[in-house]
């Protein structure tokens, strides 16, 4: 090979290895700009419509149930979406919501977005309300809000980026309503704990809200009708939803895609600007 052709060899080496070198770093930048978000509770229901849309939007998007079987179904009925993986655990137990946050940063690099979803209604007379129903309820919604939101904020800050909470409040967090004491109170105290959070976090550029839904046909309302038949035979399945969902100004009960279309708001740059609110999405229901 004569001196000329050499050259002409080594410049088409070192351009490809520029050209390589610059495609690994396009690519590895690609990915890491990818927002990761964090549904907890997502296998169904509220969950699944806000984990649907976040991975429209462009999210990486780790679902999250206490529901091994369920999660795999809705892993397997997303993934045409986008990025998503799942992680079982249960929200009440802080452990499992440390590992939550480190399985979804092992997979995706980071964390940037973290819904506290998951939560258990409770239907009880007041005089009726006993200990295992405060435990579980407050263990799941309050606690569970409360070591989510511990283990994104550490995650964020370890990250030093900005980051975003949303919490699943309800109009049961703005309003408490008959045979809903435990729940209510749940929510109520969801409602502080936004509050707080965003007060505390602001200083480290993480945003605290929530959203709080009306009435949506899920399986939690499901429950919810059955067990207010229960309390008062005087009721026929669906009535209970039935007189609750007729009292939406809008005219109909919400759906997932109700609440999504907010929780994609919070989880956007366009909400940058908000925190500490608790924002009612409920069709026209309760006012203030
Ligand atoms: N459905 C409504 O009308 C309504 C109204 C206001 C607020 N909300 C709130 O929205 C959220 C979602 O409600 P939904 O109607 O989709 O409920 P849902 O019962 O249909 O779904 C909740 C999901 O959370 C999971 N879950 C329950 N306990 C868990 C735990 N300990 N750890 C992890 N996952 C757990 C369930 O397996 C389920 O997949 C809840 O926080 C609820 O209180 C719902
Ligand atoms: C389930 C819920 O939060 C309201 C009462 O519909």
């Amino acid at each position: 090979m004569c001196f000329k052709e050499q050259k002409a060899l080594q410049w088409t080496r070192g351009s490809a290895f520029v050209i390589m070198f610059l495609l690994v770093l396009y690519l590895g930048g690609m990915i890491m700009s990818k927002k990761v978000a964090v549904v907890t509770g997502s296998a169904g229901g509220l969950g699944k419509g806000i984990a649907e849309r976040l991975l429209k939007d462009g999210f990486s998007v780790m679902i999250h149930d206490i529901s091994q079987d369920a999660l795999t179904k809705t892993e397997t009925e997303l993934k045409d979406l986008g990025d998503v993986a799942s992680f079982v655990g249960d929200v009440s137990k802080k452990a499992d919501q440390e590992a939550l946050v480190a399985a979804a940063v092992e997979k995706f690099g980071q964390l940037n977005v973290f819904v506290n979803n998951a939560g258990v209604e409770a239907v009880t007379p007041f005089l009726k309300i006993d200990e295992s129903e405060l435990e579980r309820t407050f263990k799941i919604n309050v606690f569970g809000t409360v070591y989510g939101t511990q283990a994104a904020a550490e995650q964020f800050i370890k990250q030093g980026t900005p980051g975003k909470i949303i919490n699943a409040c309800s109009i049961a967090g703005h309003e408490a309503y008959e045979v809903l004491g435990t729940y209510s109170a749940s929510k109520h105290a969801v409602k502080a704990f936004t509050h707080v959070a965003a007060k505390e976090l602001a200083s480290k550029h993480i945003t605290v809200n929530a959203y709080c839904p009306g009435v949506a046909k899920t399986k939690m309302w499901d429950r919810i009708d059955a067990e207010m038949v229960k309390a008062d035979p005087s009721l026929k399945p669906g009535e209970p939803f039935a007189k609750f969902s007729g009292e939406i100004a809008l005219g109909r009960y919400e759906t997932p895609t109700d609440v999504a279309n907010l929780v994609h708001f919070l989880a956007s740059e366009d909400s940058d600007y908000i925190t500490g609110q608790t924002i009612l999405v409920d069709g026209g229901l309760v006012y203030n």
